[in-house]
């Protein structure tokens, strides 16, 4: 477990101050990233961050469960996280349900405080942190928490009305696969995660995905981006 080297944020403040606070060497860095083909190599001393980003119904969960079967990562799934926070019984569960309902983003705070204990309690070093961050709250509650940055992120984009058939398809019982929920979360989406991806496209962390096609194919579209990582 992370927690059994060294605190999670410690850590991560080792790679903030590596990636952000050396001066002109940072520019640098940065610039080697803005390669669409080049991702920063990882080291076990430290976690390698893939926030993976999209609509609802995109193909996110989808696409992470292929790329830990490749890769090795783990999956931590913020509103998997969430769902579990609610059939935990805890104080905060209503509020999170109230909120999946209503297709609306829990609090940064809660939200980041369930990723963080989630990669604390594992062993692994490289993360999919999926549906997040899904607001440029949820960005800064990450960074100013953990001090860290992603390493890569992805950005399944899909058309809206794929999305809707997708999520209206699914079956899995959630309470937000609904036709009134979904065109909330769509709202949400546009409002809200545009200018989280467009942040990372600025920083040249963006790989983004043309998530229309069978899972093969668009995972065809995402192994490149990680062939430099072995298992
Ligand atoms: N390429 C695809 N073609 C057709 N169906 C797909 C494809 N990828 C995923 N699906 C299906 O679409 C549904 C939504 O996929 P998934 O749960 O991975 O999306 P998501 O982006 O994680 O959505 P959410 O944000 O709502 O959690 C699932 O039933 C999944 O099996
Ligand atoms: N960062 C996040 C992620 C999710 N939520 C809430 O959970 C719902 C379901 O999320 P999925 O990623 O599983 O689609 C989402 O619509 C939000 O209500 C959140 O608040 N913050
Ligand atoms: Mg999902």
């Amino acid at each position: 477990m992370w927690r059994r080297v060294a605190s999670v944020s410690h850590l991560f403040s080792h790679s903030k101050s590596t990636k952000f606070n050396q001066g002109a060497s940072t520019f640098k860095i940065w610039e080697t990233f803005t390669s669409e083909s080049e991702i920063p190599t990882p080291s076990k001393g430290s976690p390698f961050i893939t926030f993976v980003l999209g609509g609802p119904g995109s193909g996110k969960g989808t696409q992470c469960a292929k790329i830990v079967e490749a890769f090795g990562f783990t999956h931590v799934s913020a509103g998997d996280l969430l769902r579990r926070e609610i059939a935990s019984g805890s104080a905060y569960g209503s509020v999170i349900l109230s909120t999946i309902r209503e297709g609306k983003i829990v609090p940064s705070q809660v939200t980041v405080e369930l990723i963080q204990k989630e990669m604390e309690s594992n062993d692994n070093y490289k993360f999919l942190i999926d549906g997040f961050p899904r607001s440029e709250e949820n960005r800064k509650a990450f960074e100013q928490t953990i001090g860290a940055e992603p390493d890569v992120v992805l950005f399944f984009d899909c058309p809206e009305q794929e999305m809707v058939k997708r999520v209206l398809n699914r079956n899995q019982g959630r309470v937000d696969d609904n036709i009134d929920t979904i065109k909330k979360r769509l709202e949400i989406f546009d409002e809200l995660n545009w200018p989280v991806i467009n942040y990372y496209s600025q920083r040249g962390k963006l790989h983004k995905i043309n998530a229309v096609g069978t899972v093969d194919e668009i995972f065809e579209k995402v192994r490149p981006i990680f062939a430099p990582l072995s298992k």
